[in-house]
């Protein structure tokens, strides 16, 4: 957690100022498992037949593109090819980047202009990155002039408190927090307070880390919410699932679960950095139906980028 406290800043383009990595690089393992993979695989091919289909859904399942995902891929390109539309397999690369694209909800980002605190409440399981999205996005929120506030609400890791305040203070942004073992949400209801009283624009509440099939964790996150709600009928104004980018399919049974329990309004996906397994996005968006608004790509406190579908794409496919 936090590991941004013990390196030197790295140096990325995204939301911080230092010198550009481009997302390319940095998606450089999904990108030879999906996008390098199909271009070899169509690029200077002529005919779409059945083994060019049969190839391509074996690779968008080992891109872990996900089965369900593939399937639909696999059903449209056949329409497609059967009707001409699709002339040969050349054509059918950028068909496969528009289909892909079609999977994102393209309005993703979010709405922070309002006037009150906008709370932002996020919850995952247990090391997906919550933490370190919580001071990535506190960082830039502060960058773009906004006033922030932290609720260490993990309070089942004492790290996590420790490290949450250090980083406040480092940062000069406030954080409530309470001893371990604390409620969870007494800690973000002092904290909601607090922000009111301060006129803080944005309260970023930090949950710990749990488990979809541990019934009692998903009801105390679903109470949680309800505290919040309870003090103001429009918060937590996002509920923000947090995925590490390299679990794969298991994620979307999970994601599945966490939205039962507290109706999720977004997904942020970390550690796309060391993952070949940038494919997972493309099933997460679909099965889930979302919108997926910041994605992780390093360790460093910059290394958070708004989610922008096309360029996305564009960085697993472009050569
Ligand atoms: N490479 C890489 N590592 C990341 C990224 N985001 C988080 N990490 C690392 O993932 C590990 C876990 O991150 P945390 O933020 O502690 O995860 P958490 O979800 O708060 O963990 P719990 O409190 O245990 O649930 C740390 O070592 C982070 O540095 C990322 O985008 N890329």
């Amino acid at each position: 957690m936090f590991n941004f406290l013990k390196k030197n800043r790295s140096k990325s383009e995204n939301l911080g100022t230092n010198k550009p990595t481009s997302l390319k690089q940095r998606l450089d393992k999904s990108r030879q498992k999906l996008g390098y993979s199909l271009s070899s695989l169509l690029l200077g091919k002529k005919e779409i037949n059945e083994n060019l289909l049969e190839e391509l859904e074996t690779l968008l399942i080992t891109a872990d593109v996900g089965i369900n995902t593939t399937d639909k891929i696999i059903k449209s390109t056949r329409k497609n090819a059967s009707r001409k539309t699709l002339k040969n397999a050349e054509s059918l690369y950028q068909f496969l980047k528009d289909e892909l694209a079609k999977l994102f909800i393209e309005n993703n980002q979010l709405n922070i202009s309002i006037n009150e605190t906008f709370v932002i409440l996020v919850v995952g399981v247990n090391g997906a990155g919550k933490t370190t999205l919580i001071g990535k996005l506190a960082k830039s929120f502060q960058n773009q002039g906004k006033s922030v506030m932290l609720a260490a609400g993990d309070t089942f890791r004492a790290a996590a408190i420790e490290q949450l305040k250090i980083w406040g203070q480092r940062n000069n942004i406030p954080v409530v927090a309470k001893t371990l073992g604390a409620d969870t949400a007494s800690v973000i209801f002092d904290a909601y307070q607090s922000a009111q009283a301060k006129n803080i624009d944005i309260l970023l509440a930090d949950t710990a880390g749990r488990l979809h099939t541990q019934d009692n964790l998903m009801q105390e996150l679903a109470k949680i919410k309800r505290v919040i709600t309870k003090q103001n009928i429009n918060a937590p104004h996002e509920t923000m699932l947090v995925i590490d980018g390299g679990s794969g399919q298991n994620i979307i049974n999970q994601a599945k679960e966490f939205n039962k329990a507290v109706n999720l309004s977004g997904i942020s996906i970390t550690k796309l950095d060391g993952t070949a397994k940038g494919g997972g996005l493309f099933s997460i968006a679909d099965e889930l139906n979302l919108p997926i608004r910041y994605i992780g790509i390093g360790e460093g406190i910059d290394d958070l980028k708004i989610f922008q579908p096309k360029e996305f794409i564009n960085a697993l496919f472009d050569q």
